[in-house]
């Protein structure tokens, strides 16, 4: 399990990550996603003590990370900047790693199968390509057998054997009670891969939730065409029920399934021609989300550019940041 307790980082000027509060469980994949520059990759690497907080602490199976005797057995990490010798084997590498905890060999071959390492084993890291260097970095978390497990973008430069292979084993380990702690920017992967999610901007948790509620945010969505929207949406909205005009005579709302819709429009005889109901996707609700805490913009093709506050976002640590001008380091 990793405990964070109002943790926070700040570089300089830079607030990487401002008091964030959250439980990683385990038995569970839990995914960490959020924009570039989010602070994802520096909470990875307090929880593994290499970073030091600037406030706030995190625990990892009940301890910091320092005060493990023996830290490769109690958490496996995975983190975007590895220092692996380029002249090193992949095998010495990790049989380096293992002599520092009495690790055997046996297992050292081990995790190069699981990792599918074998014909590589013996070839020097710096002649990895991208993939290979994935799977050394994911066989050496792995080394310690390791409760907890942290891979901060695992199925970075893999190919599409290697990220299925990557969601199979994360969800094995979890399948075995462990601790899974992931970060990706890949939302179709993250949909199949991960149970809970953890979604940060700007240093700050934004949803702390099962998949599902982030996804659906327990919340059934039609979209409705109809000849007049203005009296529909005005007969459909509220306190319970969203409705956003998306386009000309189109509806989206959010909270009432279409027989609902269907007998509100009857019943004021208002002509409706389209009543669909729609399937949120992970990268819907995380757009959504993250609009307004994304650091680094590009324009988002085919979204309004309004200001969108989501139902689902978690209120009591949503930023207010109104006002606030996006920062560029
Ligand atoms: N060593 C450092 N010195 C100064 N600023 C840093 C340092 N490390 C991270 N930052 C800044 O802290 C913020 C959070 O960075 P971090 O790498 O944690 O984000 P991230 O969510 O992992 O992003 P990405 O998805 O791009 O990997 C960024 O603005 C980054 O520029």
């Amino acid at each position: 399990m990793i405990e964070a307790a109002d943790l926070a980082k700040r570089f300089g000027e830079k607030t990487a990550v401002d008091g964030v509060t959250f439980t990683v469980q385990p038995g569970k994949v839990t995914g960490f996603l959020g924009p570039n520059g989010a602070g994802k990759s520096t909470t990875m690497r307090m929880i593994v003590g290499l970073d030091h907080p600037t406030a706030g602490a995190v625990t990892v199976n009940g301890r910091p990370y320092a005060s493990h005797k023996a830290p490769l057995h109690e958490v496996g990490a995975l983190l975007e900047a590895r220092a692996v010798h380029p002249k090193r084997t992949a095998y010495n590498h990790l049989r380096a790693m293992a002599a520092t905890h009495g690790i055997s060999n046996r297992r050292i071959n081990e995790v190069i199968d699981i990792a599918g390492l074998g014909p590589v084993a013996r070839r020097r890291v710096g002649s990895f390509s991208m993939g290979m260097g994935q799977r050394l970095g994911i066989a050496v978390a792995l080394l310690g057998d390791p409760q907890t497990l942290i891979f901060d973008e695992p199925v970075n430069g893999l190919d599409p054997e290697g990220v299925l292979w990557v969601r199979h084993l994360v969800r094995g380990l979890a399948a075995e009670g462990r601790t899974v702690f992931i970060s990706s920017h890949l939302m179709s992967e993250m949909a199949v891969t991960a149970d809970h999610l953890i979604v940060i901007g700007r240093g700050r948790i934004l949803a702390d939730a099962p998949i599902q509620e982030v996804i659906g945010g327990g919340r059934i969505r039609t979209l409705v065409r109809t000849d007049d929207a203005d009296a529909l949406a005005a007969a459909l909205g509220s306190a319970d029920v969203e409705v956003r005009r998306t386009a000309p005579g189109l509806l989206d709302v959010l909270g009432l399934p279409p027989r609902a819709i269907a007998e509100t429009a009857l019943a004021r005889r208002i002509l409706v021609t389209e009543l669909t109901p729609q399937q949120e996707s992970l990268e819907d609700a995380y757009m959504e989300l993250t609009r307004g805490e994304v650091e680094y913009e590009s324009q988002r093709p085919g979204r309004d550019a309004g200001p969108a506050r989501s139902p689902r976002r978690a209120a009591a640590n949503a930023p207010d940041d109104s006002g606030e001008t996006p920062s560029h380091p």
